[in-house]
């Protein structure tokens, strides 16, 4: 186990910036660097601390040739810069033509050790990738866009489809570099004219084995990652906007979770949680370098102008917690069987030779040995838990979509019943999920994972690695990845295989479900509205449909509150016939107590009057009180109609009688005012009965009560006699002249004949109504023709009768 190696680096300032106050602004001292200032004196210690003044050659010397030597001996090995943007990185990284960065030394010094080390062949390959706005690219070949991550069981994380070029010396990889450099993202901003926009890694892997007994030695592979970070920035220092601002946010992102992996990296082992390798691609790419198998160097860049203070201050907080994080690099070897035999014997032989010398140093190894084991499969433990974390975390997310999948199919298939259309929406349904498991299945054989490419001529390492017969055989890979098979001490675990690509590629129905609820479901909400715009439509129509039936209700309980008044009227009617009754009963004692000769004829025509008048009085009060029972009152009224007549006629012939006898003038001149009494009481009689005739009437019209009469449509000649079912009379006149003149009218409109058969008896017409245009009603009293005194007079004579007549134009 050990730390990896922290560096920080100050670039000069910019000749824009003022130089005297970012000069002063950071204090190197050795190893430590400070603010300039006695107030703000925070200060901070690293592996190394590079002023203004240095050199990328004294970088490199300082921070990354053991790196890269460990890497040619057969460890992993990861150089990355960080810091904000124009702080340095790329620089650091690449450098100029008068002083080249870290990358192009590195290579140039692996070549040179490598033909330093005479007892052993290697093979190197290199690939260049960046990750640009979270997807990576191949920078050696451009067709090579948006590769996948994959996790191998003994070559770890791997980017399926990346191009390995096979060189053979520096020069070659230098112009491959400047081919990856063409196609990498650069942009401009505020902050930098040149700036990355995102993360590149360029990688080369060294294989290596000993020469001549190649069956017996191992093979060593080491990855070399050489990374420049793009800068963190702050969009409004940047003024970025549009395609800039995106990139921005790409790269602020990544970082962060790059920030965060090393914060939990250097928690304690024991609290620390989960490690969120895989929230960016940058750091599952890096995750072997950050806490695994790899010997690791940061640099961290900073800018001395004052104006980036505060950026400089979180470089340097991040670059404190990086200083933290152990790693356990080992060699990466791959042993045949042979070379595990001569491994073993070297071995035992070392034990033995442990045992003969001291007790103590042999314990010494031995736990040196141990607990290098135990870091390793705390290591493995942690990756392990980190794993089934992950798995944990996606199973609870597929439960999840299930459930709701499931709760959105229950509410469409219960909508779908309401609406029924359920028929052919479960045909679209099936379609639709038949088509996509049919793309599925298309899309299972397209994603089948691809191998790298080698284009370069293999050498006779290579060759003889092909050949090597003690490497397992795994049919999911080409042959030209061996090289990543036998990059075991690059991953922890080596226990189990596993091909994750396969895993991948599987059909995942669930999605498609997903996007298919979706689908109906926007339907389903269309239709919804629609049916709530109808329904409230339907609703408001009601609404008016319901107010009118309210003022309906009150106009009816008003006619109710009429009829009820209404129906008073017979009961109060009964009430004064009775009075009446009584009153006229009084009278008629009266009248007998003055009357002398009981049975004189006067007295008889008095008698017979007060009998009518007293049977009439019986009459109206039963009809009253039929009425009031609610029975039907049509041959009482004619009845009625009879005694009314005969009262009047009696009454008439009495009074006749009483002024043409002389000596009942004086018996009327002796009971003056008993007479005077009973005209008055007459009158009062007269007027009681027609106020009674008047509602009868008015009873009449509103249905209480019905009157006789026919309806007669004439044709042709007028036949009187059928028409009113009397004997033949004649129609003659009429109660008033004016009336006598409108019915002689209609009559002779209607071209109508009228017949005159007995002069005796006459039909006067005693109303006419037109009740629409032509038709006409008349009613009709027949009067026996001697008793009427002439046409304009209101004839009284004993009544015969009355009709009603209906003409029809
Ligand atoms: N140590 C240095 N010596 C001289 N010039 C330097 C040094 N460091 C950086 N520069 C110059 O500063 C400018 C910005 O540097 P560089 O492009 O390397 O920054 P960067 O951190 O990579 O920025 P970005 O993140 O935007 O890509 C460049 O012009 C570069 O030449």
């Amino acid at each position: 186990m050990e730390k990896i190696c922290v560096a920080v680096r100050v670039r000069p300032p910019t000749p824009d910036s003022s130089s005297k106050n970012a000069s002063s602004l950071w204090k190197v001292e050795d190893n430590r660097i400070s603010l300039d200032t006695p107030l703000l004196g925070a200060s901070y210690s690293f592996d190394h601390v590079f002023d203004e003044m240095s050199r990328n050659a004294c970088v490199y010397e300082l921070l990354t040739k053991d790196i890269i030597h460990a890497a040619v001996e057969g460890f992993n090995g990861t150089v990355f810069a960080y810091g904000q943007t124009s702080s340095g990185k790329t620089f650091t990284m690449t450098g100029s033509e008068t002083d080249p960065g870290i990358i192009r030394r590195s290579v140039r010094d692996v070549f040179e050790r490598i033909r330093m080390i005479s007892d052993r062949e290697f093979l190197i390959r290199v690939s260049y990738m960046e990750i640009y706005n979270e997807e990576i690219n191949d920078l050696l070949a451009v067709e090579n866009q948006r590769l996948q991550i994959h996790e191998h069981w003994e070559c770890g994380v791997f980017v399926d489809g990346l191009r390995e070029e096979i060189v053979h010396d520096a020069e070659q990889i230098l112009k491959l570099l400047d081919f990856g450099e063409v196609n990498r993202h650069f942009g401009e901003t505020n902050m930098n004219v040149h700036s990355s926009r995102s993360h590149t890694i360029f990688r080369m892997v060294i294989e290596s084995r000993g020469k001549g007994n190649s069956s017996t030695d191992a093979i060593r592979v080491s990855v070399l990652n050489l990374v420049d970070l793009a800068g963190s920035e702050r969009i409004a220092k940047t003024g970025a906007g549009g395609v800039r601002l995106t990139e921005g946010k790409y790269i602020n992102k990544s970082l962060m979770t790059l920030g965060n992996v090393i914060n939990k990296l250097s928690e304690n082992t024991k609290i620390r949680g989960h490690i969120p390798y895989r929230d960016s691609k940058l750091t599952r790419i890096l995750q072997p370098a950050l806490g695994g198998n790899a010997k690791t160097c940061i640099i961290c860049t900073i800018a001395p102008e004052e104006y980036h203070i505060e950026e400089s201050k979180g470089t340097l907080q991040f670059a404190s917690r990086a200083k933290s994080i152990t790693n356990c690099a080992q060699v990466n070897e791959i042993l045949t069987d042979a070379a595990l035999l001569k491994r073993l014997k070297l071995e035992i032989e070392e034990l033995r030779m442990k045992l003969q010398g001291s007790h103590a140093e042999v314990l010494e190894q031995e736990i040196l040995k141990l607990s290098n084991e135990r870091l390793k499969y705390e290591l493995e433990c942690e990756r392990l838990k980190t794993q089934l974390e992950e798995e944990r975390r996606k199973q609870r997310e597929q439960e999840q979509c299930i459930k709701d999948q499931q709760l959105k199919i229950e509410n469409l298939n219960s909508l779908v019943t309401n609406l029924d259309f359920k028929k052919n929406h479960s045909e679209d349904f099936l379609n639709f999920r038949k088509t996509q498991d049919d793309s599925c299945i298309v899309n299972n054989n397209i994603n089948v994972p691809r191998t790298p490419c080698f284009k370069s001529p293999t050498r006779s390492f290579v060759v003889a690695r092909l050949n090597y017969s003690g490497l397992p055989d795994f049919n999911d890979l080409a042959d030209e990845d061996t090289w990543s098979r036998l990059n075991k001490g690059f991953v922890q675990h080596r226990d189990k295989f596993q091909f994750t690509p396969t895993v991948r590629s599987q059909p995942i129905p669930l999605a498609t479900a997903t996007m298919e609820c979706s689908h109906e479901d926007h339907k389903e909400v269309e239709k919804l509205k629609s049916q709530i715009d109808l329904l409230t439509n339907e609703k408001d129509s009601l609404q008016v449909k319901f107010n009118e039936q309210v003022a309906m209700n009150n106009k009816l309980s008003e006619l109710k509150q009429k009829m009820l008044h209404m129906q008073e009227i017979p009961k109060r009617l009964y009430e004064s016939v009775a009075n009446c009754n009584d009153v006229y009963k009084d009278v008629i004692v009266a009248m007998k107590s003055v009357m002398s000769e009981k049975e004189s004829p006067r007295a008889k025509l008095f008698f017979d009057a007060t009998e009518t008048t007293t049977s009439l009085l019986s009459t109206l009060q039963s009809q009253f009180s039929m009425i009031m029972d609610g029975q039907k009152t049509g041959s009482g009224e004619h009845c009625l109609s009879d005694q009314w007549e005969t009262l009047r006629v009696n009454l008439k012939k009495t009074t006749t009688s009483l002024l043409s006898d002389a000596q009942g003038k004086d018996e009327i001149l002796n009971c003056h005012n008993k007479d005077q009494e009973t005209a008055a009481l007459e009158e009062k009689l007269k007027c009681e009965l027609s106020i009674i005739k008047e509602r009868c009437n008015d009873a009449i019209m509103d249905g209480t009560m019905e009157m006789e009469g026919e309806l007669v449509t004439a044709d042709g000649e007028l036949d009187l006699q059928e028409a009113l079912n009397v004997p033949v009379g004649a129609i003659t006149r009429a109660k008033t002249k004016r009336l006598r003149e409108t019915f002689i009218r209609i009559i002779k409109k209607m071209n109508r004949k009228i017949i005159f058969e007995d002069p005796s008896k006459i039909w006067i017409c005693i109303s006419a109504k037109e009740i629409t245009s032509g038709d006409w009603a008349l009613n009709f009293t027949q009067v026996e023709l001697s008793t009427a005194k002439n046409e304009d007079e209101t004839l009284v004579d004993r009544g015969l009768g009355r009709k009603s007549l209906w003409l029809t134009d």
